[in-house]
């Protein structure tokens, strides 16, 4: 699979440790940086991760930040991802079974290395169930959203 990954400067070290992982899992990384620790802002990655899903560049995202909390908000601005804050397995494989999630957000400030790789198995090899989450999925994507007034 194609996967991207970026982040902020709060986790770059899980950025490459998760890398590492996709790599060695025979995954093609995109990796969109940052290349240092010097500080950034992470709406600019966010928005870089996103348009590689836009693009069909990638296939699957995963963006990191110190909670990955403003990361995530960054990516879900772009309507082509769906992107999932997660913080342990289940939440990640809900993510693709219920929200065909195809992005994954995690905070390298509150979630351990060794959980965060297991998320990312999780979020990698997790179908999506279909059916009645499909309709729900489309509705996301849905260029006027029924009985929103904002
Ligand atoms: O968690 C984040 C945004 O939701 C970011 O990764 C930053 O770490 C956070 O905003 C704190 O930034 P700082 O410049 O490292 O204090």
């Amino acid at each position: 699979m194609r996967v991207a990954i970026a982040s902020d400067h709060a986790a770059i070290d899980m950025k490459s440790a998760l890398a590492d992982c996709l790599r060695e899992a025979g995954h093609q990384v995109i990796d969109l940086g940052p290349a240092t620790s010097d500080s950034v802002d992470y709406p600019d990655y966010g928005y870089k991760l996103a348009e590689e899903i836009a693009s069909g560049r990638a296939e699957r995202g995963v963006a990191l930040c110190g909670s990955g909390i403003g990361i995530s908000m960054a990516v879900n601005r772009n309507p082509a991802c769906r992107c999932a804050l997660v913080s342990e397995g289940l939440s990640a494989k809900l993510s693709r079974e219920h929200n065909d999630a195809n992005v994954i957000a995690m905070g390298a400030r509150l979630v351990g290395i060794e959980i965060a790789k297991d998320c990312l198995d999780i979020f990698l090899n997790t179908e999506f169930g279909g059916d009645r989450h499909q309709r729900r999925v489309d509705k996301l994507s849905a260029p006027k959203r029924e009985g929103v007034t904002a």
